[in-house]
């Protein structure tokens, strides 16, 4: 055993240090943990994952050019990490300060904010999607 190394292999380091760099799965599994935490609390990331779900249908349904797949899978992931984010900071500002703040107010605002410019993006590439689809199958031949 090398100098300074506990029998546990930790190097006497608290248990939080230890928690970093584990194997690919066990990092897959907390970013799943994480998901579904979210999922559970979190109205609005139910929302929004049901939302995605209804793009992925209707994308399958009409099956547009690949480009409309690729833009509208973003704007649908984009909302969805934003909405982790914003969950992670309302999570943690809590916990770090459970009470009342205006700093935290802009913080929470500002994250609140932060998914809503995805979700008007979002939209916005819904609709000329939409607006492709019409125009193509309104056009001649
Ligand atoms: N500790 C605090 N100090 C000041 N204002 C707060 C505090 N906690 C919450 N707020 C205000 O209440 C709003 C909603 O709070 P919070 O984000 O915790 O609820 P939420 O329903 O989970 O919101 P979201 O739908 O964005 O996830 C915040 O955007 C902020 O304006």
């Amino acid at each position: 055993m090398a100098a300074g190394e506990s029998s546990d292999g930790t190097m006497g380091l608290p248990a939080k240090v230890c928690m970093k760099n584990q194997p690919f799965h066990k990092r897959l599994s907390y970013s799943l943990q994480g998901i579904r935490s979210a999922w559970k609390q979190e109205a609005s990331f139910r929302t929004q994952a049901w939302m995605a779900l209804g793009v992925v249908a209707v994308l399958i349904a009409l099956r547009p050019p690949a480009i409309w797949w690729a833009l509208l899978l973003m704007n649908c992931g984009l909302v969805l990490a934003a909405e982790l984010f914003n969950t992670a900071l309302e999570q943690t500002l809590d916990h770090l300060h459970p009470e009342i703040h205006p700093a935290i107010k802009v913080a929470k605002d500002c994250a609140a904010g932060a998914v809503l410019v995805f979700s008007f993006s979002a939209v916005g590439t819904f609709l000329a999607f939409l607006w492709s689809m019409v125009v193509r199958t309104s056009s001649p031949g």
